[in-house]
């Protein structure tokens, strides 16, 4: 039978010939938790009574949401982590070493592997072709103890993108108008299935922009194919070794398939409070900005440094508009000093953070004053996500960010 992506892998996995509604049990290649959902599912794990882990060396705890810690007793939750990793063999990924998304990608994830975390943005490793969702505490916690879980086989719907992207319009762009086209719940529990000569043009880590927010449009999966390019981004970590070629079959039965043509988009913007209000950046203009964030797992990576750094180069921010930069990893940091881009973006009056989440969901590190505006290059602008139901968060990609902290409002980045 013809297979889509998602059926492939779990065919591969299962032995089965999946097809979509069946309940299969999958083998687990990697389970993940980060600091804020990790010691529900180590409490969770431990009164299952099992003796261990089913494979500790891909069991991963990540400590990256409030890191370094703000308050005890989230210092408290890490020395909990940070013990059970111990005890149990566990891999242990702790203050400073990136955001948990961004390194899977970079150490971890392979093509074709079932991925689940305690974390709903699980998803980013499909960007390098892998079955990767996020899962309840109690899931992720089965899987610790079994090293297996199940899934319903998700319908595909096939996203296919051609042309070119213009000049300053990115994978966020693309995201932000799939998402803003058919809704935050126009895909739930589907696979999102990304192919067509514009995604086989893609580098990987725009595919890991585009798959990270799948899950805003309620996706269970956001796939691409394992190619070239797959191959080109592994080699680049370290882990040739890890690749294998995956491509959905040509006859692969799709319920829905959606067009995309890159050239014809616009930089794109998320109003508040939802990830679907979308709207061109152009009838946004002029609204004025307090904060500019970029960072995260969504856009946190050495391309974005190097797309805010050639904006804000021989330029300074807005005096009113504060500019925060967090790497999504040290990788990506050192990367940015060696390429000046770090050196670029403090000339120009960005106040870098460790690399982490940072101030992505509320915790520290930028929390908004009442009737403050941030733009942010994250994923999620809900009522009090940056830590003030008081505040407004607009989601776009780096480059209008960038453009934006220069003006201190919102604006188009093809015209700085
Ligand atoms: C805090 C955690 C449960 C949450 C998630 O799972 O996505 C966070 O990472 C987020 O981005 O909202
Ligand atoms: S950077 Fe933001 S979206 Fe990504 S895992 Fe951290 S909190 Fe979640």
């Amino acid at each position: 039978m013809a297979k889509t992506l998602t059926e492939k892998i779990l065919s591969m996995k299962t032995g089965l010939e999946v097809k979509p509604g069946d309940i299969v049990v999958s083998p687990v290649d990697w389970a993940l938790v980060q600091d804020t959902t990790g010691p529900l599912t180590v409490r969770e794990f431990l009164s299952l009574g099992l003796p261990k882990l089913a494979n500790p060396t891909h069991t991963i705890l990540f400590i990256d949401h409030a890191a370094p810690s703000p308050q005890k007793q989230l210092s408290c939750d890490h020395t909990f982590l940070r013990k059970f990793a111990k005890d149990y063999g566990a891999v242990l990924s702790d203050v400073g070493e990136g955001v948990c998304h961004q390194i899977m990608a970079e150490k971890y994830a392979r093509p074709g592997d079932v991925i689940v975390g305690a974390d709903s943005h699980t998803v980013t490793a499909g960007g390098l072709g892998a079955f990767a969702t996020g899962m309840g505490s109690s899931d992720v916690a089965a899987a610790f103890g079994l090293g297996k879980t199940w899934f319903r086989v998700p319908e595909t719907y096939f996203i296919r993108l051609t042309g070119k992207l213009q000049r300053h319009v990115t994978a966020k762009d693309v995201i932000l108008h799939l998402i803003g086209m058919i809704g935050a719940d126009g895909a739930t529990y589907k696979s999102l299935e990304f192919g067509g000569p514009g995604a086989a043009a893609m580098p990987v880590t725009d595919r890991l922009t585009i798959a990270n927010m799948a899950v805003e449009a309620g996706a269970k999966v956001g796939l691409f194919p394992s190619d070239d390019a797959t191959l080109e981004y592994l080699t680049q970590q370290g882990r040739s070794q890890d690749h294998i070629r995956l491509f959905a079959d040509e006859d692969a039965v799709y319920e829905r398939v959606i067009d995309i043509d890159l050239a014809a988009l616009e930089p794109t913007v998320a109003r508040p409070h939802t990830v679907d209000n979308t709207a061109a950046v152009g009838e946004l203009k002029g609204i004025k900005v307090d904060q500019v964030f970029i960072g995260t797992c969504t856009n946190g990576r050495l391309e974005d440094l190097k797309l805010a750094a050639d904006i804000l180069r021989g330029k300074r921010r807005n005096p009113a508009t504060r500019l925060l930069v967090a790497p999504a990893s040290p990788r990506v940091m050192l990367a940015g000093m060696r390429m000046g881009y770090i050196q670029d973006l403090v000339q120009a009056g960005a106040t870098i953070l460790p690399p982490g989440c940072a101030g992505c969901l509320g915790v520290h590190q930028g929390v908004l004053g009442d009737g403050e505006t941030c733009l942010s290059t994250a994923n999620r602008n809900f009522l009090g996500r940056m830590g003030n139901p008081e505040g407004l968060i607009y989601l776009a990609s780096t480059p209008t960010a960038a453009a934006s902290a220069v003006t201190g409002v919102i604006t188009d980045p093809r015209e700085v």
